[in-house]
């Protein structure tokens, strides 16, 4: 099956060709406002993929839903909004959804699979490989892996919190030729669907298209990043060469079968790191650093790595491995990386350069603050 494609998907006529897609379902598509799941609906999205595999290509679930759905068990008034509640709602949906999940598929005589991630997963090497390794088995034996965040053991800081963006992740780890977003929306809108005149968006060529647009309407009272993030999540698959379709749940059988339906966003980059895409779209940074004008120029116009000489301040608490922000002068964010020391190291070496530091400090301490292989540029706005 056609686990990596030669080229990207042209347009949403090769759809129904695809041999391997990822499809995301948002909470508002699978629960009733009251907290529970809704048979009916999840049943109706279980049909449509059931079809799918039942046509030869592969199938990878990412579904929201854990939360809302355990509201109603839980006898809580509303979504909650504290972490440790979260957490509780989320392990006890968690069970009532792969169980309804379990019964659909199986009426379709297909076996499914939970796999539970965190951010790291996906980008981590070590637990990207494990993760990668996991769900390829998984498809080649036939199953449909059913993924959600592992809420549960995500803490505020690394929790991605939607799963828009997991989604992306996750098509780039199995190497989706295809990722379809579906949420209660048909489509891209260029604003709010419920304000007059807003009109559907049919195909994004590139996402600069996007300008002008309204997407700050809050969605749905259990969903969680409402359009935002859903543009984030076609920002990481497009970028890395896997086109996006948006539209609901109940139009998923038409988006899948080809039909001008919700919102295709055409692949516009090749393949690319995943944890360079995570920094640039997905990563929590940590703190900053403050850089001087020459070093701007040097990581913004010649790409080099980050050295302490050119560093004037540091913000923020962190440790060797993660995200920050490379700063300018006025604080404008022009870069993220992966820094090389913790926040307490990194004082001592600011404006020395690195003969300096391993003189004294020795070896070891004239490596690069932040490598620039673990480094994205941030576009500046002129
Ligand atoms: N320009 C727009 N076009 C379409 N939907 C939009 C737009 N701006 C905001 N939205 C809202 O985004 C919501 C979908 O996000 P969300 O509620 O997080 O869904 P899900 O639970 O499926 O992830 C829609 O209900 C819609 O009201
Ligand atoms: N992991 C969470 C996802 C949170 C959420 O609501 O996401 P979404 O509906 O996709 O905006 C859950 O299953 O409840």
């Amino acid at each position: 099956m056609g686990a990596v494609s030669a080229a990207a998907l042209l347009g949403r006529d090769q759809l129904p060709g695809a041999g391997r897609i990822v499809v995301k379902v948002g909470s508002s598509s699978l629960t009733t406002p009251d907290g529970h799941l809704d048979p009916a609906r999840l049943g109706a999205v279980v049909d449509v993929l059931a079809a799918r595999r039942a046509a030869g290509a592969q199938v990878v679930l990412v579904s929201s839903g854990a939360i809302a759905a355990g509201i109603g068990p839980l006898g809580l008034a509303a979504r909650p909004r504290d972490l440790a509640t979260q957490q509780a709602a989320a392990s006890v949906g968690q069970g009532l959804l792969v169980a309804h999940y379990t019964r659909a598929f199986a009426a379709h005589g297909l076996t499914v699979a939970q796999v539970l991630l965190t951010a790291e997963d996906t980008w981590r090497r070590g637990q990207y490989r494990n993760a990668h390794r996991a769900l390829t088995r998984l498809l080649d034996l036939g199953v449909v892996p059913i993924i959600n965040e592992n809420d549960a053991v995500a803490t505020d800081e690394i929790r991605f919190g939607d799963n828009d963006r997991l989604a992306a992740l996750v098509s780039h780890l199995v190497h989706a030729d295809a990722l379809v977003l579906l949420t209660d929306v048909d489509a891209l809108y260029t604003g709010p669907p419920s304000r007059a005149g807003s009109r559907r968006i049919a195909d994004v060529q590139a996402l600069d298209e996007l300008a002008g647009i309204d997407v700050t309407a809050r969605g749905s009272a259990v969903g969680t990043g409402g359009m935002v993030t859903k543009l984030e999540s076609v920002a990481i698959a497009t970028q890395s060469g896997i086109p996006v379709v948006l539209t609901s749940a109940a139009r998923a059988g038409d988006a899948l079968a080809g039909q001008d339906v919700g919102t295709w966003f055409a692949a516009t980059g090749r393949r690319r790191s995943i944890r360079l895409l995570w920094l640039a779209h997905a990563a929590r940074t940590r703190g900053r650093l403050v850089l001087d004008d020459g070093a701007v120029r040097a990581v913004v116009e010649r790409r080099t790595s980050l050295l302490p000489a050119g560093v004037t301040d540091v913000e923020g608490t962190f440790e060797a491995g993660d995200p920050i922000e490379l700063v300018d002068g006025s604080g404008a964010v022009v870069a993220r990386g992966l820094v090389a020391y913790g926040s307490e190291e990194v004082p001592q070496l600011l404006g020395r350069t690195t003969a300096d530091l391993r003189a004294e400090l020795g070896p070891g301490w004239d490596r690069e603050l932040v490598h620039r292989d673990d480094l994205v540029l941030v576009r500046r706005r002129r």
